[in-house]
């Protein structure tokens, strides 16, 4: 079985569009968004996340709604495909397997809900993505938090779905079950190119999962657009944030065996990242916090700092009397820098500054 079957055209889109109320609360969205990678919906609680999830799978039927799936149309004003027949695979922060069956079982029960002929990922390969293959005899009782949810996607991916679901999948697991499978939602992305639409409110997965990000705020969409501009833009609340961060995507040109030290080239330059070897042309994602951001006039070579990168400055906000956040262009590349008020005047910080950022830690996120 080819999994490139499940792949998306060139052209493929999300559509969405809702209006619906509930006592106190009215969501009102239109999305269009990549039919392809993984969009991450953001949003502080109640600001209608799970209730748009739930009315993209049709579990809820809304009067008002339209939503079309890479061509396949799932609703409008007079269709209403039922929510078995969408070809949707949704995963929920806890995983909710039938404790009565063991691992194999829980599989099987989504992979025979699909006729063979549309089936088009294979048993053997959603047990392999996952690494659930010592686990197949095994009761959900004896299984860890994250093994749970790792057997929940394997069988939301054995619907062959064609838009997978995942509402806060991670939330329920400690920091370092998450971390465990942070890299099998990677590799799920990476071979099969099922689209996702990921809730989330930890950076961390955002930032190594996310192509695209979605705001919701109080029932409606405040910002959508690619993750790296959307995350760096200061009208957002995302980059006030204290641990607010750009995510910088580049590729491994060197490693310093001696230091320990990775070069990664980005469009706009490139950064020394300490890291295991990595072979030349792995592509590599980096997380840099605006607050591991200092800002200089002039290169000071003579500092302990590894990375100082040329910038121009794009914009300046105040966060609050004491500090202030600086949009930065390292090339076509964004950063933020978050620094004191009373430097950004010392410097002269203004659109259109030359200076050098000088960046205290990046993490690798992948
Ligand atoms: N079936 C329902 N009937 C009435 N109100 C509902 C229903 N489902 C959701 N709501 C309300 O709609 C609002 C949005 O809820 P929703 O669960 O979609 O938010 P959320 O962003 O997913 O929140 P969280 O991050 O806490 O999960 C809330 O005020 C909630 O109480």
């Amino acid at each position: 079985m080819d999994a490139a079957h499940l792949r998306p055209g060139a052209d493929a889109r999300i559509e969405a569009c809702f209006r619906f109320a509930y006592p106190g609360f009215t969501l009102e969205v239109e999305l269009d968004l990549p039919g392809r990678g993984v969009t991450a919906l953001f949003g502080p609680s109640g600001s209608g996340k799970t209730s748009l999830l739930r009315a993209l799978a049709g579990l809820d039927r809304h009067r008002e709604g339209y939503v079309r799936v890479n061509g396949a149309l799932w609703q409008d004003d007079v269709r209403f495909v039922p929510p078995h027949r969408r070809a949707i695979g949704y995963v929920f922060q806890e995983s909710n397997l039938f404790a009565h069956l063991d691992v194999a079982g829980n599989l099987r029960f989504g992979w025979r809900r699909i006729p063979p002929s549309e089936r088009r990922i294979a048993f053997e390969e959603a047990v392999e993505l996952l690494g659930l293959a010592p686990l197949l005899t095994r009761l959900p009782a004896r299984l860890s938090g994250g093994e749970r949810q790792r057997v929940a996607i394997a069988r939301a991916l054995l619907t062959s779905p064609r838009l997978l679901l995942l509402d806060e999948p991670l939330a329920s697991l400690d920091r370092e079950r998450k971390a465990e499978i942070l890299p099998y939602l990677a590799q799920v992305k990476r071979t099969l190119d099922i689209p996702m639409l990921y809730v989330s409110h930890a950076p961390e997965e955002v930032g190594r999962l996310a192509d695209h990000l979605v705001l919701l705020e109080g029932g409606r969409v405040r910002a959508s657009g690619p993750l790296q501009e959307t995350l760096a833009r200061l009208d957002l609340p995302l980059a006030c944030d204290e641990d607010a961060a750009v995510v910088i995507e580049g590729a491994v040109v060197d490693h310093d065996a001696t230091y320990a030290l990775l070069t990664v080239e980005f469009e706009g330059g490139t950064l020394l990242v300490p890291h295991r070897q990595e072979p030349p042309g792995t592509k590599i994602r980096l997380q840099v916090r605006a607050r591991d951001v200092s800002l200089a006039l002039t290169e000071h070579a003579d500092s302990s700092l590894l990375n100082r990168l040329p910038a121009v400055v794009q914009e300046v906000r105040a966060l609050d009397a004491a500090h202030a956040l600086v949009r930065l262009q390292v090339g076509p590349t964004p950063l933020l820098a978050r620094i004191t008020r009373r430097s950004a005047e010392a410097l002269g910080v203004r659109p259109g500054t030359r200076l050098w950022a000088q960046i205290k830690a990046v993490a690798v996120l992948s």
